[in-house]
């Protein structure tokens, strides 16, 4: 087989060739056989194989194992980022912006709906209009991978925009609850297609060198949209009828998203797998500007070779196989489990029913505009997720995660505390305060909550958007799919028992159980998530053959890193390569 490569050889100080793709160094000796890398080896077996296979330098191959966009290696190298690329990027991810936008609003639209829909509403009431919007993405999410590689990302993205006006217009219009409920599920529809397609939408068009960090660019535009929800919704807290605009506003960003897709194309890769090579090609050559026309069709051949590995002719027989090869390969097993696990922790440690339910909580304590203070909340997770776009590639995931885990245990336990020593009872309709008024408690709960803010958006909030990397691209969307569906199944359950446990179980309780879970969920990331940054997709798998290997990955991400150190201090020379095999 003969394989055209266009990037850049640089030699290593012991004079190994080596392939450069950002921040990714493939050595070019031994990588492409992994299926002669013993799995079971620890890493340094693994290495060491890498080691021996070096020997045979002439018979290489830099061969992507199983992520397309592996095949990036062979154009995206010395190519600067294409404006197109940008633009994609910015306006898939107007869906991360939606997703935001229309969880955040409701803490203040709960505030100030009052007695707007025909009556005053109950805590039940509140949870339903909450919990519906999670319900919807959660329909929506398991569907939306199958209906994307079906219809195309961008059908699915114009179709999450439809859901997104007709909910906006149904909530807008609203004066009864179940008219408000009903329009708050179908906004959800949108947001589960969104919060599914866009970060897989991204990640087709994006060279691999960085991937990770446009994925991160979806959670900050996010948290962004969260904390636009919440300015927006200060500002028209006092505005009769405010809580209408606040929802017609979203209109504007998704009628936005929509106008701009009618004019861009689908994924690459969506073309391929439709037999649309043409189109395929045409974005590709818009994405990689200094690519050739050989290069380009290297390119489209290899994704057609990719989408011929999954096996089935029907796509019920497909996602079939695709649902038996994750659950039966232990490496796809550990990556369903981490994936799966991640989610769920993100979910079950609370943050969104703080997120939604802030406002009224901040009432209770004593601040009558608790609206601000909602602010200054999701303006930290905004802040803080900027925080980990900076070190999740640097620091790396698995070390973010053990800071912010044990960070967010820590405040929730400071939080129960002092919800106990502040006394609040939740009672029927109302919250009844032992020593009422704005107290030093009050303050002690509103800082320990920033802090678990900030704990929260540094790792658990966002490493686990993250996902697609622990599975290999035959399994990757339904894998992704399963731990989508876990993200919101934990925010359903969550969003829809947050205001009855405070009732049941006390804010105190509710906040310790919290806090067990944070800490159960640090033991569970310590022993169970491997470092990953810096890692081939091929030496993920690789580590999750045999166990976590928990040690074993660090060892591997730290040399990675060092050779990435001294590559920076290594000429480059941009070389165009036939290599046999
Ligand atoms: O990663 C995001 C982010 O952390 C949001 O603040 C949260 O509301 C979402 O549920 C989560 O998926």
């Amino acid at each position: 087989m003969v394989r055209g490569e266009s990037t850049s050889s640089l030699q290593d100080s012991a004079g190994n060739s080596m392939l450069v793709d950002g921040e990714d160094i493939h050595h070019k000796r031994g990588l492409q056989k992994d299926s002669k890398i013993d799995g079971s080896a620890s890493v340094a077996r693994f290495e060491e194989e890498i080691d021996d296979k070096g020997e045979d330098k002439d018979n290489v191959l830099i061969k992507p194992v199983n992520d397309e966009d592996d095949t990036s290696v062979m154009i995206t190298f010395n190519q600067g980022i294409s404006p197109f690329i940008i633009v994609l990027t910015f306006v898939a991810s107007i869906s991360g912006f939606m997703f935001g936008y229309d969880t955040g609003y409701i803490s203040s639209a709960l505030i100030s709906i009052g007695t707007d829909l025909g009556r005053e509403l109950t805590y039940g009431d509140k949870e339903i209009l909450t919990a519906a919007t999670s319900l919807g993405a959660l329909i929506a999410g398991l569907l939306a991978g199958i209906a994307a590689d079906l219809y195309g990302r961008k059908t699915c993205i114009l179709l999450s925009n439809v859901m997104f006006c007709i909910g906006a217009i149904l909530q807008t219009a609203a004066f009864s609850f179940w008219q408000m409920a009903a329009g708050r599920l179908v906004m959800g529809f949108g947001v589960g297609i969104g919060s599914l397609i866009s970060p897989l939408f991204i990640s087709e068009i994006a060279p691999k060198m960085i991937r990770g960090r446009l994925t991160v660019i979806n959670s900050l535009w996010l948290t962004g949209g969260q904390l636009i929800a919440y300015g927006c919704g200060a500002g028209l807290n006092h505005v009769h009828n405010g809580w209408r605009i606040l929802v017609g506003l979203s209109l504007i960003p998704t009628v936005v998203q929509f106008t701009c897709f009618l004019f861009l194309p689908d994924t690459p890769r969506y073309y391929v797998m439709k037999g649309n090579l043409d189109k395929a090609s045409e974005v590709l050559r818009k994405s990689y500007r200094n690519a050739s026309d050989e290069l380009i069709a290297q390119k489209v051949k290899e994704l057609m070779e990719l989408n011929n590995s999954i096996p089935g002719k029907t796509v019920t027989r497909k996602v079939w196989n695709m649902l038996r090869e994750l659950h039966t390969k232990p490496a796809n097993l550990r990556a369903l489990i981490i994936g799966c696990g991640l989610q769920g922790i993100q979910q079950f440690t609370g943050w969104n029913s703080l997120m939604y339910f802030s406002g009224t909580i901040f009432e209770t304590v004593g601040f009558s505009n608790s609206s601000a203070v909602s602010i200054v909340v999701s303006g930290t997770n905004f802040l803080f997720t900027l925080v980990a776009f900076f070190s999740i590639d640097k620091i790396g995931r698995r070390t973010i995660l053990l800071i912010g885990l044990p960070g967010m245990t820590m405040a929730l336990v400071v939080c129960s505390i002092a919800f106990h020593f502040i006394g609040i009872k939740f009672v029927g309709n109302s919250a009844e305060v032992t020593h009422s008024g704005f107290s030093s408690w009050g303050i002690v709960i509103i800082v320990f909550i920033i802090l678990f803010a900030a704990f929260y958006a540094l790792g658990i909030g966002t490493v686990p958007w993250q996902q697609s990397e622990l599975f290999p691209q035959n399994v990757r969307g339904v894998g992704t799919s399963l731990a989508t569906a876990t993200n919101w199944a934990g925010c359903l359950v969550i969003s829809s028992t947050f205001l009855t446990m405070l009732q049941n179980i006390t804010p105190s309780g509710t906040f310790a159980f919290f806090a067990a879970l944070a800490c159960i969920s640090t033991v569970f990331c310590y022993f169970c998530y491997p470092e990953l940054s810096g890692l081939e997709l091929e030496e993920i798998q690789t580590i999750l053959k045999d166990g976590f290997n928990i040690k074993e990955s660090q060892m591997l991400a730290k040399k990675r890193k060092q050779q990435v150190a001294t590559m920076s201090n290594l000429k480059f020379e941009p070389t165009h390569e036939i290599v046999e095999a």
